[in-house]
């Protein structure tokens, strides 16, 4: 008897979470990020893509490295990054997702007047990346439990960055777990920082901004910052899943 490997495991629910991109209304979702700097895909995995998902977490072989986030004042927690080749419902959600976000991160770098433009395929950027020395998948599997907690961070791995990432809850606020948001900052040249919670709930996606993002001032552009966090899990344990479109060094 051979034994099912990730892929085969993941398979039968791979059409869904992948097809229902193409459903959802891609124009709401570009204003949310072009205003907010970031927008909710809400209920694209279901209960068993979610489970399925998280599931993975027990098999260390799909991973190349395991990260207790205190040893690094990351916060607390633990995650580990996939190695390759990733799970395919992470693979192909991860290209799929690029090849919305990508019209976007080039009209975002324009109005940044950054050089870089991204190519229309996953698989492109990824050469870019791998040809600059950043060869190491990034997407990544993270489990917190009560008084965990994630800081605020930006998630760069060398010199190569997609403006764009984002997170799937895998477990429900409520039900698998209490606290746990995921929290947005945007530090705005000369001014406070800003913070938004975003209300996921499970199999939800979030998509934001990785590093900076362009906000339309009264005098132009100008270039904010974003970092991303999860505030304490009070109870209970939280799973998500987060994908990086870039590799790293
Ligand atoms: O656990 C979360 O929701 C945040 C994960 C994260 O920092 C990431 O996906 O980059
Ligand atoms: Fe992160």
């Amino acid at each position: 008897m051979t034994m099912p490997d990730a892929s085969s495991r993941t398979e039968p629910f791979l059409p869904t979470a992948v097809t229902r991109l193409a459903t959802l209304d891609w124009q709401h979702i570009e204003s949310d990020l072009d205003i907010r700097g970031m927008a909710i895909l809400p209920g694209l995995l279901d209960e068993g893509e979610c489970r399925l998902l998280g599931g993975l977490y027990a098999r260390r072989e799909l991973f190349r490295r395991h990260i207790e986030m205190a040893r690094h004042g990351f916060g607390h927690g633990e995650y580990r990054y996939f190695a390759y080749p990733l799970p395919r419902l992470v693979a192909e959600l991860r290209a799929a997702l690029y090849a919305r976000l990508v019209p976007i991160a080039n009209r975002w770098n324009l109005a940044m007047r950054q050089e870089r433009r991204y190519p229309r395929q996953h698989v492109d950027f990824l050469a870019e990346c791998h040809a600059a020395g950043q060869h190491r998948p990034t997407p990544l599997l993270l489990r917190y439990h009560a008084g965990d907690n994630n800081c605020l961070h930006q998630d760069l791995y060398g010199d190569l960055a997609f403006p764009l990432q984002a997170v799937i809850l895998l477990t429900e606020p409520g039900q698998e777990h209490e606290g746990g948001e995921f929290v947005l900052s945007e530090q705005r040249p000369r001014r406070q920082s800003r913070v938004e919670v975003l209300p996921l709930h499970r199999g939800d996606v979030a998509i934001f901004a990785s590093h900076h993002r362009p906000v339309q001032g009264t005098r132009g552009i100008y270039r904010v910052k974003m970092r991303h966090g999860v505030s304490q899990v009070r109870a209970g344990q939280r799973l998500a899943a987060g994908l990086i479109f870039h590799d790293a060094e």
